[in-house]
């Protein structure tokens, strides 16, 4: 059995989605189907979720919103039309949006979620009916109804464990299950979404949950490739990638599978194949426990930025019991999570999105750290991006950081911060994020373009994250 998700540009019309119906129906194991919301139909697009999300916040805001409520319904029927499906779908999905614009808006997340949510419930409904309608058994499965569990951090819910057990009995259904990707419901019976891009996260938990044999991730590329192809022209495509590798390059940049999706799959030992709607004869990406060296100690470099720093330092750091813990203690109570922590004898930074990291709180961080650690000097940068270098064959493989740094210079993009990951599998460089396209091509020009003589001989061991 096969659980295959797909992305929302996989199903941003109703072409698309005869496209991801045949898929489906070219091979019967293909039975347990995530969908997403409609995507983004050209460049200039915008997504149904975030068509949702601003008819919420409308909503939140004034209390009427019919304009943004029309755009959500209209993508639905030009969907319905081209499939020739009847009217009456629409007339479904518009009354389904208008109950719940009825939830309570004195909790805004809540009120949220339930709207972003049925971006892709209601996407669900359309192509099981639309698989109906040609003759094929399918339906749609009610997330709540088949248990998928999930903590209730609206916006980033987790799964809970009990999810699996419950999830496992779609394997006796008959037919094609078609199943809505990015959200499940808290123990409270309330509806709760994962993070942005997290239908990725509903296929694997759905494939754990049956044990697939392989859970297919459909979306608008032919493989994943080793730098972002809107960063470098024509990147070389990976054929096979570890778990570990995908999970480093998708937290750091690789859009194209969400970081947290890994982990159910992984647990399970269920392979993860990243293939092209538009394209499915070709071979895509194999996410498995191992792979053959192929001699480039690099497999992908990713970027992302939004990015900041705290440097902190103070002469003999090193001997201060409890430094590290006092300091991220200050981080703690402002409810803040960290990404990195490059150290040094006298001196730590902490790297933190961005976005979570505002003016007045940085103020109350900055004082407190002066006041607290007596520290001899803090500053706060702003404006980085961080540039990961992934590869299992970089454990082996002595000079890995030299060259990338090297490139790095030769490119005159200034490094604020190196960071040799301790997972041994990734390092990381941080700059400027003017500098960031600039650094991911330089580096990518080093592993990838340099001619063979400059590629490593020296990975002879099977790489492997068993
Ligand atoms: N290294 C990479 N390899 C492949 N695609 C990438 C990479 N980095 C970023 N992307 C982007 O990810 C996109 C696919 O992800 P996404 O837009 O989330 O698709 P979906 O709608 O299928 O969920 C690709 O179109 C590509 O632009
Ligand atoms: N539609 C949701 C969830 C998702 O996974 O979407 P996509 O498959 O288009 O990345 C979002 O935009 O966040």
């Amino acid at each position: 059995m096969k659980v295959a998700k797909f992305g929302g540009t996989s199903l941003a019309n109703a072409e698309q989605i005869r496209k991801v119906c045949d898929i489906v129906l070219a091979d019967p194991d293909r039975k347990i189907i995530v969908v997403s919301a409609p995507g983004k139909r050209d460049r200039n697009d915008t997504k149904v979720t975030d068509l949702l999300i601003a008819l919420a916040e409308r909503y939140l805001a004034e209390g009427e919103a019919e304009a943004e409520l029309a755009a959500v319904v209209e993508r639905y029927r030009e969907i319905a039309r081209g499939l020739e499906l009847s009217e009456e779908i629409v007339d479904v999905i518009e009354a389904d949006l208008r109950e719940r614009l009825k939830l309570d808006r004195s909790r805004p997340e809540m009120f949220m979620d339930a709207l972003k949510a049925s971006g892709e419930d209601n996407n669900a409904k359309v192509v099981a009916r639309y698989l109906q309608s040609k003759g094929v058994a399918a339906s749609y499965v009610n997330p709540k109804e088949a248990g998928l569990l999930v903590s209730d951090e609206h916006g980033n819910a987790q799964v809970l464990p009990e999810s699996y057990e419950y999830l496992r009995t779609l394997r006796e259904r008959e037919g094609i299950l078609i199943f809505p990707g990015f959200f499940g419901y808290s123990p409270a019976g309330e509806l709760v979404t994962f993070s942005r891009g997290g239908s990725d996260i509903t296929g694997s938990i759905l494939a754990a949950a049956v044990k697939a044999d392989l859970y297919e991730n459909f979306t608008d590329v032919d493989s994943v490739f080793s730098a972002n192809p809107n960063m470098v022209k024509n990147p070389q495509p990976i054929e096979k990638l570890t778990y570990r590798e995908m999970r480093e390059l998708s937290y750091a940049g690789f859009s194209v599978f969400h970081d947290e999706a890994l982990i159910p799959a992984f647990r399970a030992g269920i392979p993860v194949c990243i293939k092209n709607t538009n394209n499915p004869s070709a071979r895509g990406t194999m996410i498995v426990f191992e792979r053959e060296p192929n001699g480039n100690p690099v497999v992908g470099i990713a970027s992302a930025d939004g990015f900041v720093s705290i440097y902190v330092s103070k002469y003999l750091m090193n001997r201060e019991i409890g430094f590290g813990r006092r300091l991220l203690h200050i981080l703690e109570d402002e409810n803040l999570s960290y990404e990195h922590i490059p150290s040094g004898i006298d001196d730590i930074s902490v790297i933190l999105k961005e976005d979570r990291f505002d003016a007045e709180i940085e103020k109350r961080v900055v004082e407190r750290i002066r006041k607290e650690l007596a520290v001899d000097d803090v500053v706060v940068q702003r404006g980085l991006s961080m540039i990961m270098v992934v590869g299992e064959g970089m454990r082996h493989n002595v000079g890995t950081t030299a060259r990338a740094a090297g490139a790095l210079a030769r490119a005159h993009v200034n490094i604020e911060m190196i960071n040799q990951g301790s997972s041994e599998v990734s390092m990381m460089f941080g700059v400027q994020a003017v500098d960031e396209e600039k650094a991911v091509r330089a580096i990518y020009e080093e592993f990838f373009q340099s001619g063979p003589e400059k590629k490593h001989a020296l990975e002879k061991e099977t790489v492997t994250n068993r």
